[in-house]
């Protein structure tokens, strides 16, 4: 039995490996005829490797290299290849509308991604799915829960959150990181599934599974992170760092897709529920199968708080960079609120604090090239042919940097490149919409995120001030998702009747 399981294996293995080289082949061939059609520019490659030897990075910061590209072969869009795959890096709002979001529906599939897909098994998540009945039947569950009057339905529990992240930063500020992951985790758990997270700080399974789960996304969700995602068949070599990073994430990415969905499940069939969690809600509408809920919450879930994470991080680090800034915000809240902590009622009287919270998400967005996607038929840009199933890469980091949309000087944060001279916003000045992504992919989470970026940024404004005894690098970790690199803050009350307003706020 076990000769035969071994020989129908490597038979299997031998099948997979000869028709992957033949595949590469068919790639190479097609690619070496699409070149005679006029593709957009980008450097030169290599017989077979294409240009794999010099692509950036996916550790280093390939957006910025992108863009320089795209400065030197004059182009709003370049060409490259490796081992057959062709990408197609989009880096222009003029691009990016005229392809991803006019002809979104040739250009919504995601590409198949070797690592995530099949050795992560996220598989399940519809940010990964194919542009199917499934994906839209999963986009459709998660719109009906956080679209924006949903969004407005969760303000109370969003409000409770920030609540326990502000009386976090009071009792432990040099923990401010460490709140942050614990108030979106927490947020985003209870929102999905109505269950708790232990106290910041104190070890707790679910804020474990879902840093894990965000480790995976952002190491491996970039096209090409990992050679497996070009070359398919060496996913049959059972050994190298990349089967044990997949090994580990699977283990945690399969906890999230299953723990938090039983135990909702098991509590409901004991009864005593509380159905205000979208799983709970879900399973006792009964329109939706089980499987399609549990894979769309545990996907809210996982995505709920990684990128939101990264743009609170971000917000801190502004504070600390640009010192004028929170002086400049805080005067506007003290004149609006005179005391009080800010609450949804009072976003419309605060422009400068909606500037702030647009600033950070353009300044340094937490997802440089958005999610992969993929053309599904030949198409046209200009005059260059862009063929059927190249990986597009859509530099929403070249958008948001771009000066002809956001004015000078884009390096520097600057909330006042959203108002008019009268402090008022400036409507005419484009949102930082490329940090959302794009077409039918654009992130169906945006409208809770804002929400809850808005009352973080307001509220630890109007209670506290922040500054460091040491300038922070500003530095970056890279990947799909990135985060400002660790960095010191000082975070003190402004006054003692804010100390007092938000000690009593853990009594409430
Ligand atoms: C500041 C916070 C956030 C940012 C910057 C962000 C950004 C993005 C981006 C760039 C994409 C890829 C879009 C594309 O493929 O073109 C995306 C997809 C997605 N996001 Fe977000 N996101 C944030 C917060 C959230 C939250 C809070 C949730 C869940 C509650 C969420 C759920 C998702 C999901 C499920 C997808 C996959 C959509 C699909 O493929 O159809 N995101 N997000």
């Amino acid at each position: 039995m076990s000769s035969y399981v071994l020989l129908d294996l490597s038979t299997r293995e031998l099948v997979a490996g000869a028709a992957t080289f033949l595949a590469v082949l068919l790639y190479f061939s097609r690619s070496t005829s699409d070149r005679s059609k006029n593709l957009p520019p980008g450097p030169r490659g290599l017989p077979i490797l294409g240009n794999w030897l010099s692509l950036p990075s996916s550790a280093g910061n390939p957006w910025e290299v992108y863009k320089q590209w795209s400065r030197q072969y004059g182009s709003d869009i370049l060409h490259l290849n490796a081992f057959g795959t062709d990408l197609i890096i989009v880096n222009s709002h003029k691009a990016a509308s005229t392809l991803l979001e006019r002809k979104s529906a040739l250009y919504s599939e995601r590409p198949r991604m070797t690592m995530i897909n099949e050795l992560i098994n996220l598989n399940w998540h519809f940010g990964f799915m194919n542009h199917g009945d499934t994906w839209r039947t999963h986009r459709k569950i998660f719109a009906q829960h956080f679209n924006p009057t949903a969004t407005i339905g969760l303000r109370s529990q969003t409000t409770k959150w920030n609540n326990v992240f502000l009386n976090n930063i009071l009792n432990s500020p040099k923990d401010f990181f460490t709140h942050i992951q614990h108030m979106a985790s927490g947020h985003s758990l209870e929102a999905t599934f109505g269950l708790q997270v232990q106290p910041s700080g104190k070890a707790d399974p679910f804020i474990g599974a879902a840093t894990e789960a965000i480790q995976a996304l952002r190491s491996a969700g970039l096209f090409g992170s990992y050679l497996v995602d070009y070359l398919p068949f060496l996913k049959y070599i059972p050994f190298g760092s990349f089967q044990k990073d997949a090994a580990q994430w699977k283990v945690s990415t399969d906890i999230a897709v299953t723990v938090p969905f039983n135990l909702v499940k098991d509590a409901m069939s004991k009864g005593g529920v509380e159905m205000t969690s979208m799983a709970s809600r879900l399973l006792e509408n009964g329109t939706f199968n089980e499987n399609d809920i549990r894979k769309t919450t545990s996907a809210a879930f996982a995505n709920g708080s990684a990128a939101t994470v990264s743009a609170i991080q971000t917000f801190f680090l502004a504070m600390l960079l640009y010192p004028d800034v929170p002086k400049r915000a805080q005067t506007e809240l003290d004149k609006i609120v005179q005391g009080r902590l800010p609450d949804f009622s009072d976003e419309a009287s605060l422009p400068y604090i909606s500037a702030l919270v647009k600033e950070v998400l353009r300044w340094n967005p937490a997802v440089p090239l958005a999610f992969p996607h993929q053309l599904t038929q030949d198409d046209t840009y200009e005059s260059y042919h862009l063929p059927a199933g190249s990986v597009v890469i859509p530099n929403a980091w070249a958008m948001l940097q771009d000066t002809s949309i956001y004015g000078p000087d884009t390096t520097v944060f600057n909330p006042s490149r959203f108002l008019k001279p009268d402090g008022s916003l400036d409507h005419s000045v484009k949102d930082p919409d490329f940090t959302w992504g794009f077409g039918r992919r654009v992130c169906p989470g945006k409208h809770f995120a804002e929400s809850v970026m808005y009352l973080v940024v307001a509220t630890t404004l109007a209670a506290f001030d922040i500054s460091s005894e040491e300038r922070p690098s500003g530095e970056y970790t890279s990947g799909l998702i990135r985060y400002p690199k660790p960095f010191e803050c000082v975070i003190k009350p402004r006054t003692e009747a804010y100390r007092e307003m938000i000690t009593s706020l853990s009594e409430q």
